[in-house]
């Protein structure tokens, strides 16, 4: 219902101090009482909200000035219910900012941050389609209102994008957005900061304007004190409590001054001098300053100046408390007329029926949100391409550098055999009958082996490179080996232990390097194996004599010599995934929240479970993206072993991708800032890395860990994806499923931590 201006002028008249009940109190547009806030820790505590009483009436504009830092932005923050009080009672528009149905935050409120808070890859108009759509309005709405704003905040033509406009312009069209959905609050942070002064002039108007009719409420901050001359009601805060909270005129008149900035200086000095509690000072002050009288107690002389009360921290209009040379806040409060019940009578929360309860996301809020995504994608493309590439990236240098066996190991080799240099193995002779079977063998290793050779002349020269790191290993050779060898055979279980040694070749590894060293030691036996089979096919004898007594078949599962690469890349495939989903989740909303961005939706009436949901579904279509390339790469273009379903390895590689945007909710929520969110996902990623048998198995893990590793999110994935890709089995197998059950366990522990942290940490 319209009120008449005249009844509205009736009742501004009446913003001066008044008595009050909890239930008038409630009627204010924003009411605070006894609100503390403090910053730091219990043993060392910043106090920024001191005992602040503040009352705004419905349809008024209160003008909150201050100075720098002195806690104007922490009040506002608690007011739209961002950040929470350390004590004191709130109400804003008759509820407890945050209560269900009150509100706030929501659309009932507009905020206008002092950050820019706005997308600057977006237009303007896309802007205000997206605050629009947050607040319910429809695309057609908002489109109506776009060219009044465009005019009346002098912006640019629409269809700029934020970030090509200037700092000034950027701010109105902050405001624009703010003003956009006429709320009934509106909470306005330093709007006119580098707005030129005719606009300010227009900008103050449309207050008055919008206000005229008592629909709307403005609170605005400022630091040009005198633009607040067209506010209904200021408030002057220092020391984290308001020294006054008055109309301007009246301010003006009763401090018989020229301008609002003169008051504040006066009360800046009243206050000070009631800090210092010396009774010649007030003497001085008295005579110095004019203290205004001011009916209904709204600033009281005496109180500032009396011997026995120190310290004044009050406010005009409702109350004024101060504290007394003892140290004890008193208030002094204008007569009640009514007395005020003990107990506040109960918040008012509207009936909710059982489907509101069900009701956990907005579809104007998802379709907001989900938009707003994607045009972000769309017009950070490079970024995109760059997010996908990365991925790929990996998995390619993770198939190209991991798993291969070592290419041209270097041996230097002495060949007593032969006279060296003289002399070189350079007629292999593959008949029974060869004279320099040594020859045949270091020519069959080099031939099916990447090993190089280095003939030296002496054993000593042949352990020197090894000590030199020239060589990997001194092979000796003896000078009668193929005479000796001969023998061997032919003596068989009768050889002499002249013959076993003459034909036996010593080799000096360097074992420093554990995987060379195992190559090395598997290239020569096997190498020794295959030579002799060759030897004694051409000398007509049956290879199989001289075979292990233990023989190993064709595999089962897996190939006759596996390959770490195909060990490996289940963990790898599943690690890149999960991560990369850590990294842009937590990066993509810790820069929203940086830039003011989460804070303004969250204001709007986003809730962090629309926020979460909205992520999950941008950002998995990314993953799924990056999840089908990363296959692509690994599985087709670099053949890695896959004898599974396709459907069950993209299944189980995006349900870890999910999880891992899940994680990155949860470091989000937690970290404050990029860099302690950088240092927990990079503390989560060796251990993790380390523990779920992504490199080393399991089974050689300490006993202790074993548990831990069991428990961890990308233990059984891993194995669980190992087996599909090895052993092709299918999700009817227990250990393929308990893959799928650990990474749905962990997604629903993680989703509830950060709705859990969202929802209770707040300042
Ligand atoms: N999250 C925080 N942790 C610790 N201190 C904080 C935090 N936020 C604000 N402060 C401190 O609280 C004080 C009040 O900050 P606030 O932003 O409310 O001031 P302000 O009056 O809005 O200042 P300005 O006019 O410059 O914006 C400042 O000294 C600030 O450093």
């Amino acid at each position: 219902m319209t009120e008449r201006p005249s009844d509205l002028e009736l009742r501004r008249q009446q913003f001066k101090a008044q008595p009050s009940t909890v239930q008038t109190r409630r009627q204010q547009a924003v009411c605070v009482r006894r609100a503390c806030k403090k910053y730091g820790t219990k043993s060392n505590p910043y106090v920024v909200l001191d005992n602040l009483n503040m009352t705004v009436p419905k349809g008024c504009i209160y003008g909150l000035l201050g100075a720098s830092g002195c806690g104007k932005t922490t009040l506002l923050n608690c007011i739209v219910g961002r950040k929470r009080l350390n004590s004191g009672e709130l109400w804003v528009l008759g509820g407890t900012p945050g209560s269900r149905g009150s509100g706030v935050p929501g659309p009932r409120v507009g905020y206008m941050p002092q950050e820019i808070a706005l997308y600057g890859e977006f237009t303007i108009r896309e802007t205000l389609k997206y605050f629009g759509w947050i607040s319910n309005m429809t695309t057609d709405e908002v489109e109506a209102k776009v060219d009044f704003f465009i005019n009346f905040l002098m912006l640019p033509d629409a269809d700029r994008q934020v970030k090509n406009l200037s700092g000034g312009q950027q701010r109105r069209v902050s405001l624009a957005a703010t003003l956009l959905h006429e709320p009934e609050l509106l909470i306005l942070d330093e709007p006119t900061v580098g707005v030129d002064p005719l606009l300010r002039t227009n900008i103050w108007n449309h207050l008055v304007e919008i206000t005229k009719y008592g629909r709307t409420t403005v609170i605005i901050t400022t630091h040009y004190i005198d633009e607040t001359r067209q506010a209904h009601l200021i408030g002057l805060m220092r020391g984290g409590y308001f020294l006054a909270e008055e109309s301007p005129s009246r301010l003006i008149t009763q401090f018989g001054v020229q301008s609002l900035e003169d008051v504040f200086l006066k009360l800046s000095v009243m206050q000070n001098m009631g800090k210092r509690r010396r009774s010649s000072i007030a003497q001085s002050v008295t005579e110095s300053i004019h203290v205004p009288e001011l009916p209904g107690g709204a600033v009281n002389p005496a109180a500032v100046l009396d011997d026995e009360v120190g310290e004044i921290s009050g406010e005009f209009g409702d109350s004024v408390s101060v504290t007394s040379r003892t140290g004890r806040r008193v208030s002094i409060a204008p007569e009640p007329m009514i007395e005020t019940p003990e107990e506040l009578p109960p918040d008012e929360e509207p009936d909710m029926s059982f489907k509101d309860y069900l009701k956990i996301v907005k579809y104007n809020h998802m379709r907001a949100l989900v938009w707003k995504n994607f045009l972000w994608m769309w017009r950070n493309i490079p970024m995109m391409m760059f997010i996908i590439g990365l991925p790929v990236g990996q998995a390619i240098l993770f198939c190209l550098s991991i798993g291969h066996d070592p290419a041209g190991i270097k041996l230097s080799v002495v060949n007593k055999e032969i006279d060296f240099p003289n002399e070189q193995c350079s007629h292999i002779d593959l008949s029974c009958n060869n004279t320099k079977l040594s020859c045949n063998y270091l020519d069959f290793v080099s031939n099916n082996y990447s090993i190089k050779w280095e003939f030296v002349e002496s054993e000593r020269a042949a352990k020197q490179m090894v000590e030199k790191g020239q060589s990997w290993a001194a092979v000796v050779v003896p000078h009668n080996f193929t005479d000796a060898f001969r023998n061997r055979i032919e003596e068989g279980r009768d050889a002499s232990p002249e013959h076993i040694w003459a034909s036996t070749i010593s080799v000096f590894p360097d074992k420093s390097n554990e995987n060379i060293a195992t190559f090395l030691n598997r290239d020569l036996i096997f190498a020794f194996q295959g030579f002799l089979s060759t030897l004694m096919v051409s000398c007509g004898w049956d290879p199989r004599q001289l075979d292990l007594p233990v023989k190993f078949n064709t595999p089962i599962y897996g190939y006759v010599n596996p390959d770490f690469t195909d060990f490996a890349a289940p963990g790898v495939v599943l690690t890149i995934i999960f991560f990369m989903a850590v990294a842009l989740t937590s990066g993509s909303m810790i820069m929203e929240r940086n830039e003011g961005i989460l804070e303004r939706s969250l204001v709007n009436g986003i809730s962090g479970t629309e926020l979460l949901f909205s992520q999950i579904i941008t950002q998995f279509v990314v993953m799924l993206g990056q999840t089908l390339m990363v296959i692509l790469v690994a599985f087709v273009v670099f053949n890695l072993t896959q004898q599974g379903n396709w459907a069950t390895v993209i299944f189980l590689t995006t349900t870890a991708g999910v999880c891992g945007m899940c994680f990155g909710f949860v470091v989000a929520c937690i970290c404050d800032n990029e860099r302690s969110a950088t240092y927990l996902a990079l503390g989560s990623f060796l251990p993790i890395v380390m523990l779920c048998g992504i490199i080393w198995p399991i089974e050689a893990m300490n006993d202790y860990l074993k548990i831990v590793s069991f428990v961890l999110p990308l233990t059984q994935a891993t194995d669980s994806l190992r087996c599909i890709l090895a052993r092709g089995w299918g999700l009817s197998n227990p250990v393929v499923y308990a893959g799928f059950i650990s990474l749905l366990t962990w997604i629903v522990v993680f989703l509830t931590i950060s709705i859990l942290v969202l929802k209770f940490k707040k300042g």
